[in-house]
């Protein structure tokens, strides 16, 4: 079972009592965030946060930055700063091609090399934000093995659509399937956009459970008491996890007995199920560690 990554909970890279506090609320990612929440005039100052808050507290997580686009005045300078600490994941922003993601991933080898990192120890996901980032999704996920993950920037993606926000996300649904898509063909994780209205329980978790049912592996979050939600809704339950062990034991006897379908509560059970049951026991497992 890979690595879980059920939340992803971004933070201002210029704000040091939340950097500071990152870790203790139990998201599966913290994101140290250079790029939207910080101004202009706080791009140095947070860097040079950033570096230090990662080089010097402990975090009981996995550490992300999200750096400014490559091609801004900003995101190779975010590069320098933030590489020698060694994060465990860069977030590029609004990748359109593969070609953003290969002048990345070149910038993070020579930072691996420079200081005696494993090459290929640093992450990168990719965040699609824009049309043409989505019509490209497939060929940025595979343009390095460092790729862990898509992400949809629903704010992002909405403005670029011209459009506004749904409560029920009408407006993103095919783009959040098509990124799914993406996603599996590639072989890497699918992580859908922050809610941000952290005050609406009820829209966070409806719009939660549909993202879950698309088949994403996680979401981004932007406030702490978004965490206990998601892991809700993603974390097997016992119901689930009892009915995964009913079928892989109902599955185990047909083998023994020479059959390669069988029937659980009346319903047929053959390799697909049997697979599916064995995720959600993986799932349950990896939840517990
Ligand atoms: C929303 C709000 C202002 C609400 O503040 P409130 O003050 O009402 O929060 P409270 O609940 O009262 O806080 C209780 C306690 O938790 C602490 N606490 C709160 N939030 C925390 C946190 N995130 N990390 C650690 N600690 C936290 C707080 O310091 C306090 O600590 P204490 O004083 O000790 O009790 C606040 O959460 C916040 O700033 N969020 C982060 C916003 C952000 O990063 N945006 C950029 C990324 S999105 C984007 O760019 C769009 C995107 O690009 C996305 C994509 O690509 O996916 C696209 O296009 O869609
Ligand atoms: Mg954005």
């Amino acid at each position: 079972m890979e690595r879980l990554r059920r939340s992803m909970m971004f933070m201002p890279g210029n704000n040091p009592a939340m950097l500071q506090n990152a870790g203790i609320y139990g998201a599966d990612t913290v994101i140290f965030d250079l790029e939207d929440a910080v101004a202009v005039s706080e791009k140095d100052a947070a860097r040079h946060l950033v570096h230090n808050a990662i080089k010097y507290l402990k975090y009981p997580c996995e550490v992300a930055v999200r750096i400014n686009h490559i091609q801004t005045p900003y995101g190779l300078e975010d590069l320098k700063v933030v590489l020698p600490a060694k994060p465990d994941l860069i977030r590029l922003p609004k990748a359109e091609s593969a070609r953003d993601i290969e002048e990345v991933d070149a910038i993070i080898t020579e930072a691996e090399q420079t200081y005696g990192f494993a090459v290929g120890s640093i992450k990168m996901m990719a965040a699609i934000e824009t049309a043409k980032g989505l019509m490209n999704a497939y060929q940025i996920a595979t343009a390095s093995p460092r790729m862990v993950a898509l992400a949809i920037g629903g704010e992002d993606f909405i403005a670029d659509l011209r459009t506004t926000r749904s409560k029920e996300g009408r407006e993103l649904f095919v783009a959040r399937s098509q990124l799914l898509l993406a996603a599996r063909a590639a072989g890497v994780m699918a992580i859908d956009s922050v809610f941000t209205d952290v005050n609406d329980e009820e829209g966070f978790v409806a719009e939660t459970k549909l993202i879950k049912e698309l088949g994403f592996d996680g979401k981004s979050v932007i406030n702490p008491r978004q965490i206990r939600l998601v892991h809700q809704i993603f974390t097997p339950t016992e119901k689930e996890i009892e009915h995964a062990k009913r079928i892989l034991a109902a599955y185990n006897e047909a083998l023994a007995k020479g059959l390669g379908v069988v029937a659980v509560n009346g319903k047929m059970i053959d390799t697909p199920i049997v697979q599916r049951a064995e995720r959600v026991l993986a799932y349950a497992a990896a939840v517990k560690r």
